[in-house]
């Protein structure tokens, strides 16, 4: 027998995610269920699905549950799993609080890259109204020192290897169109660098403390933005500029530019990294269990 499932559609900067609230973990999400719930044509549509789960009713998060009632399940837009994503959380927390699970403030959840702590700003009032931003303390970033190169066609650039949880390359270039069509993955070298993938991201100067990228996502292709992505841009881009608050004491900020808007990225002289950026609930509706069936079958 077929039933209806809600749905919504959200976006950060235009990193855009399908939303499936399935709070006791019962409905199966298959990566072919996945894949064509986010297909452009086919589908709703999305970069990537967020699956929102209680904590305490997935495996991979009962052990976060007593921090986080609620998990993040992200899944890229070809159905892969991601250890995280810094849109994607920012958006979770505006479902959150749009079905009433959160409210204005502080809370936390449940990511496979542990438990993230959300803020959410208060609505500001500008002759309508607009949502608060949203910040997410991303945790530190881990900067390997390994030699990397990306390259797009007959271009190659130096790279900047950071995890943020998920793997990052990131090349400093001349102009951003020169990383061309995105439609296929950059290659990398050395081959091995990166055995579950990575995201690319492309970057040059605005001004001081200020960058703009284009990214690669693995598993989605090129984006209008990924939150660890800017993450990784920042760091990277403080590093090459000699700035490592943990040195000078005093916290870095950066802003960063994508396609689809602007996030500013502070790291604090603990190694601590937040994200401050738009999150907004664009649709919401209903598909029939009986389309999934097909899908999965
Ligand atoms: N768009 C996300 C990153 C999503 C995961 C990424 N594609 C991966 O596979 O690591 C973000 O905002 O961080």
């Amino acid at each position: 027998m077929s039933t209806r499932i809600a749905f919504l559609k959200g976006h950060g900067t235009e990193n855009d995610f399908v939303i499936v609230p399935d709070p006791e973990n019962a409905i199966d999400l298959p990566p072919a269920a996945v894949a064509a719930l986010c297909d452009r044509r086919a589908g709703l549509g999305g970069d990537g699905l967020l699956h929102v789960v209680r904590s305490a009713a997935h495996p991979e998060a009962r052990g976060m549950a007593a921090k986080a009632e609620w998990f993040m399940d992200y899944r890229n837009g070809d159905g892969s799993v991601a250890e995280m994503c810094g849109n994607g959380v920012r958006v979770f927390a505006r479902y959150l609080q749009r079905a009433g699970h959160a409210a204005e403030g502080d809370l936390a959840i449940a990511t496979r890259g542990g438990v993230k702590r959300v803020h959410i700003a208060k609505s500001v009032s500008d002759g309508g109204s607009a949502a608060g931003d949203i910040t997410v303390g991303m945790g530190r970033a881990l900067l390997p020192e390994t030699d990397v190169e990306v390259s797009v066609g007959e271009r190659s650039w130096p790279a900047r290897n950071v995890n943020m949880g998920n793997p990052h390359a990131v090349a400093f270039v001349a102009d951003l169109a020169h990383a061309g069509d995105l439609y296929a993955p950059p290659s990398h070298a050395p081959a091995g660098a990166y055995p579950d993938g990575v995201n690319v991201e492309f970057v040059v100067d605005r001004g001081p403390g200020h960058v703009a990228m284009r990214v690669h996502e693995r598993g989605s292709g090129e984006t209008r933005s990924c939150g660890t992505g800017a993450c990784a841009v920042a760091v990277a881009a403080a590093r090459r500029d000699g700035v490592d608050p943990a040195v000078t004491g005093t916290p870095a900020t950066y802003t960063v530019d994508v396609p689809g808007g602007m996030l500013v990225i502070t790291e604090r002289p603990d190694g601590e990294i937040e994200m401050t950026g738009p999150a907004v609930i664009v649709a919401e509706g209903e598909f029939d269990s009986a389309w999934l069936e097909g899908v999965r079958a």
